[in-house]
């Protein structure tokens, strides 16, 4: 490491943000404020989210985050990572008790910790302590000593609903919300015994090799070994957490380009009236663009019964003729089952095969494949995982359209380090809650050519170099 190569980092910055300004600049728009709360709908907000600007934002965070980890003192950076879990915990207690509700109310002036201790009925000191520290990290602003006001960040975390009308609430404040309130929570709280056991779990001899769904670091920290993840949630006393889940997968979407399942298979080429079944759909979150843009298509969304029936309810308050019109049905389908639908024109599958080790993937994918006709295609919406350092010509995969990276620019990592952050945080969270994983390219080829599929193409939509939708073909039938 030289100060050359600290430099390269810098200019890396500095040219990235050149093409920010000229993108911006071409439609006499400024970049958005961290001041001010997020509005995705801003002209400046969709500029940022075209591919170019998107890679010039992607290439100042990797290069952000090397210069800092090169510069700064090793210790301090280890102990700054060492305490990362309390910025949740912090996060948790002032979502929980609707700070940033209260304080969108108010607007960029802020209120005095006093007064929203008083109202939230808190101490108001651990609140001032706990606002600074997320203010620190640029989660709101601290306008004047103790007086705080949301910002960009914070106001992600927005329910979506006033103060006065949450405090008046008996049932969970998630509902109808983007979900990122309740992702919080469920990392915050929930998922988080699964980090305090990873390490017992992954070196105990009774564990440590165990790729079963009931025997996870979750299961061991929070006292359900035996149960799978999703059979424990559905238990009467994880009636909140449950909802939680089913209300987080919204957020799921920001991982992904903006609408990206749009253009993630050329819809529109499919026949008037083909279905299209969304496997493990979840509340069918999934299917609200393509309900919405692809008027010619029918959907049916299959996943266990009680998430269905959270679904039905959600589709019947947001699109009243969806489901009585025949246009989207609902499934109660165990998908380590035959899959009744013969007739599927695409099985879409989204968040699904990284919650199963490699041995129960193959399963799902292979009750898909013997329902498969010729002419089905699968969908397989999933993070693709690039290795840290340089591709390999296995990673590239370079035989399948549209599998290839473009290499990054000297000394970044491959992944772009920080902006791969967020799948590898998953991938980790995976492991520990369902003793599953987020996947290479290479690891989704060997469960799909394990199941008699082969990948025609990967979709990147909009050079996402994290995310993909990998088309694939039946193979010959298996047993
Ligand atoms: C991570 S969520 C993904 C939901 C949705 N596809 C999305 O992308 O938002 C995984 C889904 O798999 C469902 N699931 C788990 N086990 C299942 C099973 N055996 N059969 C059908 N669905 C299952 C869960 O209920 C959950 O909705």
């Amino acid at each position: 490491m030289t100060i050359a190569t600290l430099r390269k980092l810098a200019a890396i910055i500095n040219a990235a943000l050149d093409t920010l300004e000229r993108e911006l600049a071409a439609e006499s728009l400024e970049f958005p404020t961290l001041d001010a709360p997020y509005d995705s709908t801003a002209p400046p907000e969709g500029v940022l989210e075209r591919e170019s600007a998107a890679h010039a934002i992607d290439l100042i965070v990797a290069a952000s985050s090397q210069l800092c980890a090169s510069v700064r003192k090793p210790t301090l950076t280890m102990v700054e990572l060492a305490w990362q879990h309390m910025l949740p915990a912090a996060l948790r207690f002032l979502t929980a008790i609707d700070v940033i509700e209260l304080l969108a109310d108010v607007g960029p002036q802020g209120m005095h910790v006093q007064d929203i201790a008083q109202k939230a009925d808190v101490d108001s000191e651990k609140l001032a302590h706990a606002l600074r520290f997320c203010a620190t990290y640029h989660v709101f602003t601290e306008v004047a000593p103790d007086v705080f006001a949301n910002n960009r960040l914070s106001s992600v975390l927005n329910k979506g609903k006033s103060y006065d009308v949450l405090q008046t609430m008996s049932g969970s404040k998630y509902e109808d919300t983007n979900g990122h309130a309740a992702w919080l929570e469920l990392n915050s709280s929930t998922f988080l015994p699964a980090a305090a056991s990873l390490t017992q779990h992954n070196t105990d001899p009774r564990t440590k090799f165990s790729k079963e769904p009931t025997c996870t670091a979750l299961a061991r920290g929070a006292g359900f070994e035996g149960k799978s993840l999703f059979a424990w949630l559905e238990e009467p006393q994880n009636g909140p957490a449950l909802q939680a889940f089913g209300v987080s997968m919204r957020a799921t979407e920001a991982w992904e380009t903006q609408d990206a399942i749009l253009e993630a298979f050329d819809w529109s080429s499919l026949p008037e009236g083909s279905v299209v079944v969304d496997i493990g759909g979840g509340i069918g979150n999934i299917v609200f663009p393509l309900y919405e843009r692809f008027p010619h298509l029918r959907f049916e969304v299959q996943d266990r019964g009680k998430t269905c029936m959270h679904g039905q309810a959600v589709w019947n308050k947001k699109y009243p003729d969806a489901i009585a019109s025949g246009r989207v049905t609902f499934r109660e389908h165990n998908f380590f089952e035959a899959q009744p639908r013969t007739d599927a024109a695409v099985f879409l599958i989204r968040h699904c095969v990284h919650n199963w080790a490699d041995a129960y993937a193959v399963k799902i994918l292979q009750h898909l494949r013997n329902a498969a006709q010729p002419s089905t295609r699968l969908v397989v919406a999933e993070h693709i995982l690039p290795y840290a350092c340089a591709a390999s010509v296995l990673d590239a995969r370079s035989d399948i359209p549209g599998a290839s990276l473009e290499p990054v620019p000297e000394p970044l990592l491959a992944n772009l380090g920080r902006v791969c952050g967020n799948a590898c945080s998953l991938d980790q969270l995976m492991q520990s809650i369902l003793n599953a994983k987020e996947r290479t390219l290479e690891e989704h080829a060997r469960i799909l050519e394990g199941s008699a599929w082969k990948i025609e193409r990967v979709n990147r939509v909009r050079g996402d170099r994290l995310y993909g939708h990998i088309v694939a073909a039946p193979q010959s039938r298996v047993g």
